[in-house]
């Protein structure tokens, strides 16, 4: 593959943008292949190169890059009608309704403009509603580019995780390993009246995939609820991803307090939202004390294309096609690891996937994940799957991103570079392109 446009572009992003791009996960080693176009589950470089693209923005292209007919109408409508007014328009209304018509934690909601934003409204709301300033998180889990919750430590003492943060912030904040219930309570006997909320994603999407296990989200809800804390589910990633309509959720059973999203519900526009109980999402201005505000939130043309999203989603086989592929993707890899590297784990659900470069040894992950994982029927290798952040982050990450990432893009497959970040599945995806893509793995592994 010839990338002499991309490479000669990041050398012109170098002198303008810090470190030549926009968000870091971006600076791929040596440098990033520069995006010209999409088209349906492919992109095409700048040197006209063309790949099968399983990053998908990051999670909101679900239908790929080739949104159905009614998003493009409703994008040009909009666009063109406006774009923006700095007043409300149908369309806010419209879409809110629909979130709170199908996910189960959600009757009122505020739309802001990414998932950073909803997590840092979120934590605001739940502290301006306990009068509390804690909140515990989950070690590996992410919320974004946000002050509270870039932290590293455990129950005995958080420090942020990068320079800028001053660590009196962190002081609020208890990481707790996912999926450790017993600590979680402990957390909560000692600093249960101080605690704001348990802000958590259902799934580890970020450092991952890790489910949860049987009874750990019931948990959570129960020790919140016994302590007069919030519990609040990130679904940037999950919400409308896994779970179909109902979000991650409503395929658990576990109702939170208050949920954030981002990434599908704005159709590939910036996008975050914070919906929850109306009594409680009610506390922010103008309606209550806990301040909010943004120029761009509810952006007409963000909306639309999420609310055509939707329920263009509500009307069609989307999930049942996406999840289908997940499977077969998963399946398909297990396979191939079974035979080339029995040491890796598939990881996943619905149109989630990700292979974790562990080399413990099966039996040694079995032994870790023994009274956990076996919930996770989705996932082929439930025996072996990582419970934890920790577990995950024993992965070869350089093996991953220095080897296999580039082995597969050279054979015109595109994945995360980060070896924790998970890949999707979206409906312009086909067998063939399933089947195309094992043909990479075998190869490159
Ligand atoms: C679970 C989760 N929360 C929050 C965020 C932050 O969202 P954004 O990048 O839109 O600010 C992300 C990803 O970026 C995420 O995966
Ligand atoms: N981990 C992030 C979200 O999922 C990756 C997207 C980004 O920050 O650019």
């Amino acid at each position: 593959m010839n990338h002499d446009e991309s490479r000669s572009l990041y050398d012109r992003a170098l002198s303008v943008l810090a470190g030549g791009v926009n968000s870091s996960v971006r600076a791929t080693q040596p440098y990033p292949f520069f995006v010209e176009r999409g088209d349906g589950a492919h992109v095409i470089d700048a040197d006209g190169n063309r790949y099968i693209d399983y990053v998908m923005g990051y999670g909101p292209l679900l239908y790929g890059h080739d949104a159905p007919d009614p998003v493009q109408s409703a994008v040009q409508k909009h666009a063109a009608a406006g774009p923006m007014y700095g007043a409300p328009t149908e369309i806010e209304v419209e879409h809110a309704e629909f979130v709170a018509r199908h996910v189960p934690s959600v009757e009122m909601l505020r739309f802001v403009n990414s998932g950073t934003e909803a997590t840092v409204s979120a934590v605001r709301l739940a502290r301006g509603v306990t009068d509390r300033d804690k909140i515990v998180v989950m070690q590996g889990g992410y919320h974004g580019a946000q002050e509270s919750t870039l932290v590293e430590g455990g129950p005995g003492g958080a420090k942020p995780s990068t320079p800028g943060i001053p660590s009196s912030f962190a002081d609020h904040t208890i990481p707790v390993p996912f999926n450790d219930e017993e600590t979680v309570r402990e957390v909560f006997e000692e600093h249960g009246e101080d605690i704001a909320a348990v802000l958590t994603e259902p799934i580890l999407a970020n450092t991952g995939i890790v489910q949860p296990v049987d009874g750990y989200l019931e948990a959570l809800r129960d020790v919140t609820e016994a302590h007069g804390a919030l519990l609040i589910f990130d679904e940037v990633i999950t919400g409308f991803r896994v779970g179909g309509l109902q979000c991650a959720q409503g395929k658990f059973g576990v109702t939170p307090d208050l949920t954030t999203f981002g990434k599908i519900i704005g159709g590939g526009f910036p996008v975050g939202a914070v919906g929850g109980k109306a009594e409680l999402v009610e506390q922010f201005t103008p309606a209550g004390d806990v301040f909010q505000s943004g120029t761009f939130s509810g952006h007409p043309v963000t909306m639309a294309a999420g609310h055509e999203y939707l329920k263009y989603a509500a009307e069609n086989d989307v999930y049942e096609h996406v999840d289908r592929l997940g499977e077969k993707l998963r399946a398909g890899i297990t396979d191939i690891l079974e035979e080339q590297a029995p040491e890796y784990t598939v990881v996943g659900t619905d149109s989630m996937f990700k292979t974790v470069f562990t080399r413990h040894g099966v039996a040694e992950r079995a032994d870790a994940c023994a009274d956990g994982c076996s919930q996770v029927e989705s996932c082929p290798n439930y025996d072996a799957c990582p419970k934890t952040g920790a577990d995950v982050s024993k992965a070869e990450t350089d093996r991953w991103e220095r080897v296999f990432w580039q082995e597969m893009k050279d054979r015109g497959v595109f994945l995360t570079a980060n070896q924790f970040e998970s890949q999707f599945v979206s409906y312009a995806h086909t067998d063939e392109d399933i089947e195309e893509t094992l043909e990479a793995y075998k190869a490159a592994l």
